[in-house]
Order: C-alpha cells, then sequence, then structure tokens
C-alpha cells in the first residue's frame, strides 16, 4: 500500500518544477481558495512538535541509513523496519511526547517505522492510514522543511503544517480517522510571510524544497493478522 502511495520524482525537473508551480498557484487561485484554511490547533488529535530532535540525533540516524535510499533517481526510496529497530532509530521513541506514549500508546514502544525519502516534485496522495496501524501516527522529518496539507473535503477545510527538520508531528483521533493527510507533489511550497500581521498573511513566498526524508513511527492493530 505504500508503494502505491509513495510516487517518484520526474527527470526534468527544472520544467516539471515550473509546470507543478504553475499548476499549485492556479490551484490557490482557484479550488483551494474555496477551502477554509484553519489553524492546526482546531484540528482535534493532531499536535506538531518543532526544533524537537537533537541535531546529533539526527545525524547519526541519517549515517546508519542505507546510501542508495538518498539516490536522486527512481531507486529505494523507501524503508520499512519492523522492531528489533537498529540504534538510533530506537532511541526516537524516547523523543514521542509523554501524553501520546500514555495516554494513546499505553506506553509501549512503536512496533513499525518507515523511512521514506522525498525528492523536490515527490509527495504522497491525501490519505488515512490503513487500518492494519493502531491509533496515535508520529513523524519525525529530516534535512529539510516541506508542507504537509491535512483536509477535510466534507466541511472543505484545510491546515497546512510546516514540518521542519528535526520537527515531530503526531497525529491520533479525528486528525488520523477523519482528516486526510498528503504532501503536494511539487518542487516547493508557499509560505505565509508573516503571520502577526492579518494584512501581511495572504502574501506568501515560494520556497524550493531540498530532499527530505521521514520517519513514521507506528503500531500495529492488536487483532491484525499478516497476510
Ligand atoms: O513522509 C511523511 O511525512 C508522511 C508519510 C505518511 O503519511 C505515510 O507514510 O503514511
Ligand atoms: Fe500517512
Amino acid at each position: 500500500m505504500e508503494d502505491e502511495l509513495f510516487n517518484d520524482s520526474c527527470d526534468e525537473e527544472n520544467e516539471f518544477d515550473r509546470a507543478l508551480q504553475e499548476a499549485d498557484q492556479d490551484s490557490i487561485h482557484n479550488s483551494v481558495s474555496s477551502w477554509t484554511q484553519v489553524p492546526i490547533e482546531s484540528i482535534s488529535g493532531l499536535s506538531y512538535y518543532p526544533n524537537w530532535l537533537p541535531p546529533d540525533l539526527q545525524n547519526q540516524i541519517a549515517n546508519v541509513l542505507p546510501e542508495s535510499l538518498f539516490s536522486d533517481t527512481n531507486s529505494g526510496r523507501q524503508l520499512h523496519l519492523y522492531v528489533p529497530f537498529p540504534e538510533p532509530i530506537q532511541r526516537l521513541n524516547k523523543y514521542l511526547p509523554s501524553e501520546f506514549l500514555s495516554d494513546i500508546w499505553r506506553d509501549q514502544p512503536a512496533e513499525a517505522s518507515i523511512i521514506q525519502v522525498y525528492n523536490p516534485g515527490d509527495g504522497i496522495i491525501p490519505h488515512k492510514d490503513l487500518d492494519m496501524f493502531a491509533d496515535g501516527v508520529a513523524i519525525y522529518s529530516f534535512f529539510s522543511d516541506i508542507t504537509m496539507v491535512f483536509t477535510l473535503p466534507s466541511q472543505k477545510l484545510k491546515c497546512d503544517v510546516r514540518l521542519q527538520k528535526g520537527s515531530l508531528v503526531v497525529m491520533h483521533g479525528p486528525a488520523r480517522y477523519q482528516w486526510l493527510h498528503e504532501i503536494p507533489f511539487r518542487g516547493g511550497d508557499w509560505i505565509p510571510l508573516s503571520s502577526q500581521d492579518e494584512a501581511a498573511s495572504s502574501k506568501q513566498t515560494w520556497m524550493p524544497r531540498n530532499q527530505r526524508f521521514s520517519i513514521t513511527m507506528r503500531r500495529i492493530v492488536e487483532n491484525h493478522t499478516f497476510g
């Protein structure tokens, strides 16, 4: 399933980016503008933690992963791991927020993790995580910032969450089961210039993406049978 969700980037990057950027500008001015942007705080079960992982842990993790994962051609962009995780990935359990760990995972550690690499132009289609995974999903971001979009199509609600390098985003309950999440397939993201000034907040600047990878930590539902 993850394979179907995770797509490759295009070789003709410049041209492709330009086309995507234009398409994206169109969508901002047309369809997306009719959706209501809501703040992250209004999505029940969604929490974002910037500057969450120490830089040395980020480096140690990047260093234990196979180099082939980070190629900018079409091969090996994701890696599925099940317990026991190699150190230092196992240490990511220690960076789960304490309430998440106690209330959602009942003090149990992650059982499955997926490492996914996004080159500029890559994304992941709007989806809810598979039901084989239990409630509570934690996503750590590495190398570069990217925008994840949460949508509730039935109410035309939308929330852009800037996932900064070294951050953690966790979703449970409505954020995990009712909202969709996606990473738009494009070479960069539109970033608000200022969130303080209401008038200025509608002004955006285009930030080209660099290679980014994520580690998603999940638990398997108790009655799940494999195969
Ligand atoms: O890479 C990410 O940040 C999101 C990954 C994701 O949503 C998934 O694997 O289900
Ligand atoms: Fe997901």
